[in-house]
């Protein structure tokens, strides 16, 4: 029997290495809309976030991905830095999400427009149906790691999202988490 090493690897200091790996980063100036106010402080080249993934390069079905979101704490006139957000393709595709560093919020949001979300800190592990869209948002004062895997077939459904916004946005002002019902904005 050979016994070898795995091509891919995932520690919390090196992070991820692979040969298959694809990163991703969100500038300010591409994350812009996600947000109800313009922040003129804000460099447009400011790293909301990067999301770091082993892909699977079929996307077949019964395959999976594996990869990590970085969300530093940057506020947006006074509302907490997230991801866009999104349903996925094929709501029949679950996803799992585990708090590696930090502390936030996982925003859910079904498919009538009934939204909540779940508390993330270091250790807690999210359970996300197939028919409920997903954001992450960073309500500390550090980044917010989250391991996430998921079905290489969901797909992301970001135009859903634009068409039924989360109903809710987060702030933080004087340190305090504040959670506003979204205006028409
Ligand atoms: O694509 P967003 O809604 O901005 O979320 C950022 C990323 O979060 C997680 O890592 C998901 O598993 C990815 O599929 C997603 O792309």
């Amino acid at each position: 029997m050979n016994i070898i090493e795995s091509s891919l690897f995932h520690d919390f200091e090196k992070g991820m290495c692979g040969k298959e790996m694809q990163k991703s980063i969100k500038l300010y100036q591409d994350a812009k809309d996600f947000y109800a106010a313009y922040d003129p402080t804000l460099p447009n080249d400011t790293c909301m976030y990067e999301v770091t993934s082993f892909l699977d390069p079929e996307g077949a079905a019964g395959h999976l991905n594996w990869g990590v979101s970085l969300l530093h704490p940057v506020l947006v006139d006074g509302e907490c830095n997230m991801t866009r957000g999104h349903f996925h393709h094929d709501l029949s595709c679950e996803e799992y999400y585990w708090c590696a560093k930090g502390e936030g919020l996982l925003m859910l949001m079904d498919e009538q427009g009934n939204c909540w979300s779940e508390k993330m800190h270091v250790g807690t592990l999210h359970h996300i149906h197939g028919h409920h869209a997903h954001r992450l948002i960073n309500t500390g004062n550090e980044d917010l790691e989250v391991i996430c895997v998921w079905p290489a077939n969901a797909g992301h459904d970001y135009a859903r999202i634009e068409e039924h916004p989360f109903p809710y946005r987060v702030y933080k002002e004087n340190g305090e988490v504040i959670v506003r019902r979204r205006k028409n904005d």
